[in-house]
C-alpha cells in the first residue's frame, strides 16, 4: 500500500510523548514547529499517487498488484538499481535536497536489512524471519521511521557499562515471557515526534566486554508506553515564509533524543540482543549503510547544484563574478560539484552484484562521496559567504517590497542590469538559508555526521578501499628497486 498525506498525518494523531521546550506537545500535527515540516513530509506521500511521478516512485510485485514504496526494493538488476535512483533524484528535487530524512530514508535503509536477512539468523533462530516480517509490515503499511543509533555523549572515554549511570546508555534491564524491558537513552533521532515507528541498532561504534546488555537491535511504534521523545530547541521562528526564507520556512527537520523508560519491546520485533559481534558488525555487514547511502548520494548531488547556482546568480546579481578572483572560486565550485555528480554516475553504472544476485551501489564510490562532500559543501557555504559580503545582511523582507518603501527598496536594492531590488534580495535570502540561517547551519552539520563519525568512516575505507591499481605500481617499482639490489649484490667482488 501507499499512503497519502492526509493520512500519513492521520496517523501521527495518536497520542505520543514528545516534548519541546519543557512542555509536553498535545497533537504533533498542530504544533508550531512541526507544522510546515509535517506538510513537507506529506507532500513526499502525496507525490506517489501523482500520475507523474506514481511510476517513478513505487513499484508492483506483478502487474496490475499493490504498489509499494520503490525504496523498499532489493534490486535484482542494474535497471531495478537505477529505478530507484531516479525516484531518489525526484524526492530530493521535491526538497531542493534539504530533506535528509523524509519517509523514503528509512524504507531505503531497511530494505538493506531486508537483503541482509539470512546475517540476522546467526543471533538467535528466527532471526531472519523476524527482520523478513518487519520490514514487510513497514512496507505494506507505508510507515515512516526514525532511528536512534548513538548512545548519549555522556562521557566517551568510558565504555556503556562503565558509565556513572549505568542507564544512561540503552540496555536490557529485564527479559519477561513477553519480551524485553529496555531503560536508558539513544541518539540523534531526526524527525522522531513526527514518524511512526523507531528502530534501533547498533552505529558501528566497537562495544567491548561487558557492554553485552547494550548490544541490541529492535523497533518499537513511536507511540510506545515509555518512549519519551526530547526534542532540541526549535531553530524556525513562526511562520516564515517562502520569499524571505524559501528552505528554512519548510524544511527544518527536528532532532530528538529518545528515553526508553522501562520500554517492553514483544520479542518479535527484538532482532538481536546480548551480543557484542552482531552490534559491532551490523553497519559493515548488511545493507543497511549502503542501501541508505544510496539515496543520501542523490540528496547530497540535487542540494550541490542547488547550492552552486545559487552561488553564481548571487555574484551575477551585482556582477562580483566579472572579477578573476571571484571566478576562479566559482569555477572551483563547479568542478567540486560535477565531482560529486561523477561519484553518484559511479555508484550506480559500476554497481557491485552479490552471490544472491543483489546489486549494490558501487562501494568506493558511495564512500567517497560520504567522506568528501561534507568538505565541498563547506567550501560551497563559505564560497557564498564570501563573495555575498554585505548583500546576504542587507535583505529586508518582502514587506519593504510590498508596502509604503517598496520603490525606495526597489531602487537602492538594485542589481546589475536593473535587476530590481526586489529580485536582488530574493536570491540573497536563499544564499543566507543555505549558508548562514540556523537551518542551513544544521544542514552542513548533518552532512558531516549522518554517515556516522567520520573518523570510524575513514579509518573503515582505509581498509576496503579497492587500491588494485596502486599497489601493483608500488609493487612494480619495489620489484626494479629490488632487481637493482640484487644484481649490485651478485656483482660484489667474491659473491
Ligand atoms: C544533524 C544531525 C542529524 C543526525 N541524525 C541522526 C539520526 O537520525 N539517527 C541517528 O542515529 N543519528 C543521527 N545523527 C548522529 C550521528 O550519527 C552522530 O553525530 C555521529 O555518529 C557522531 O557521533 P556523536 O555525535 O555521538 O559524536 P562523538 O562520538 O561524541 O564524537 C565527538 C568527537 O569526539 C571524537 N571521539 C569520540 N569518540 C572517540 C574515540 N573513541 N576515539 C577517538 N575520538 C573519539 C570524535 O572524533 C569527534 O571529534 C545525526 C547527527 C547530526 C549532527
Amino acid at each position: 500500500m501507499i499512503r497519502t498525506g492526509k493520512q500519513y498525518i492521520e496517523g501521527l494523531r495518536a497520542p505520543r510523548e514528545v516534548y519541546v521546550g519543557g512542555e509536553r506537545v498535545v497533537d504533533v500535527t498542530t504544533y508550531p514547529a512541526f507544522h510546515e515540516p509535517i506538510q513537507s513530509y506529506a507532500r513526499l506521500y502525496d507525490m506517489k499517487h501523482d500520475s507523474q511521478y506514481q511510476d517513478i516512485l513505487t513499484y508492483t510485485e506483478e502487474p496490475g498488484g499493490e504498489r509499494y514504496d520503490i525504496s523498499y526494493l532489493v534490486p535484482k538488476s542494474k535497471e531495478e538499481l537505477k529505478a530507484k535512483g531516479r525516484a531518489y533524484h525526484t524526492y530530493a528535487r521535491a526538497s531542493y535536497g534539504c530533506l535528509g530524512r523524509g519517509p523514503e530514508f528509512m524504507a531505503a535503509l531497511i530494505a538493506g536489512m531486508w537483503e541482509s536477512t539470512d546475517w540476522f539468523e546467526q543471533w538467535g533462530e528466527g532471526g531472519a524471519q523476524k527482520v523478513a516480517d518487519y520490514v514487510r509490515y513497514v512496507r505494506d503499511n507505508d510507515l515512516f521511521l526514525t532511528h536512534a543509533l548513538g548512545n548519549p555523549q555522556s562521557d566517551r572515554s568510558k565504555p556503556s557499562h562503565q558509565q556513572a549511570n549505568p542507564y544512561i546508555h540503552l540496555r536490557v534491564k529485564e527479559e519477561t515471557p513477553e519480551g524485553l524491558i529496555i531503560r536508558g537513552a539513544k541518539q540523534l533521532a531526526t524527525a522522531a515526534p513526527v514518524t511512526d515507528e523507531i528502530l534501533v541498532f547498533p552505529n558501528g561504534r566497537q562495544f567491548g566486554p561487558g557492554d553485552d546488555a547494550y548490544a541490541l537491535c529492535f523497533a518499537v511504534p513511536t507511540t510506545t508506553p515509555g518512549v519519551k521523545i526530547i526534542c532540541r530547541e526549535p531553530l524556525v521562528p513562526e511562520s516564515r515564509n517562502v520569499y524571505d526564507h524559501p528552505l528554512s520556512s519548510r524544511f527544518e527537520e527536528m532532532d530528538a533524543l529518545i528515553v526508553f523508560d522501562d520500554v517492553l519491546v514483544p520479542w518479535d520485533r527484538v532482532f538481536f540482543y546480548n551480543s557484542l559481534t552482531a552490534a559491532n558488525n551490523m553497519r559493515f555487514m548488511t545493507g543497511v549503510a549502503a542501501f541508505s547511502g544510496h539515496l543520501s548520494v542523490h540528496r547530497a548531488t540535487v542540494r550541490a547544484a542547488l547550492t552552486v547556482a545559487t552561488a553564481m546568480k548571487l555574484c551575477n546579481s551585482v556582477k562580483t563574478d566579472v572579477f578573476p578572483n571571484v571566478g576562479e572560486l566559482l569555477g572551483r565550485l563547479a568542478a567540486l560539484y560535477k565531482a560529486q555528480e561523477a561519484l553518484l554516475f559511479r555508484c550506480e553504472e559500476e554497481p557491485r552484484v552479490s552471490e544472491t544476485g543483489t546489486y549494490w551501489v558501487n562501494g568506493d564510490a558511495l564512500s567517497a562521496s560520504g567522506l568528501l562532500f561534507p568538505d565541498f559543501y563547506t567550501t560551497m557555504l563559505d564560497v557564498i559567504k564570501r563573495t555575498g559580503a554585505a548583500g546576504l545582511m542587507l535583505t529586508p523582507t518582502l514587506g519593504e517590497f510590498t508596502g509604503e518603501v517598496a520603490d525606495l527598496a526597489n531602487t537602492y536594492f538594485a542589481g546589475a542590469d536593473d535587476m530590481p531590488g526586489v529580485d536582488r534580495v530574493q536570491i540573497a535570502k536563499l544564499a543566507w538559508d543555505l549558508a548562514g540561517d540556523s537551518v542551513g547551519q544544521r544542514l552542513s552539520h548533518y552532512e558531516r555526521f549522518y554517515i556516522g563519525e567520520p573518523m570510524f568512516v575513514a579509518s573503515f575505507f582505509a581498509r576496503s578501499a579497492d587500491m588494485g591499481l596502486g599497489r601493483e605500481l608500488l609493487e612494480n617499482i619495489l620489484a626494479e628497486g629490488r632487481a637493482l639490489r640484487d644484481a649490485a649484490l651478485e656483482s660484489r667482488p667474491g659473491s
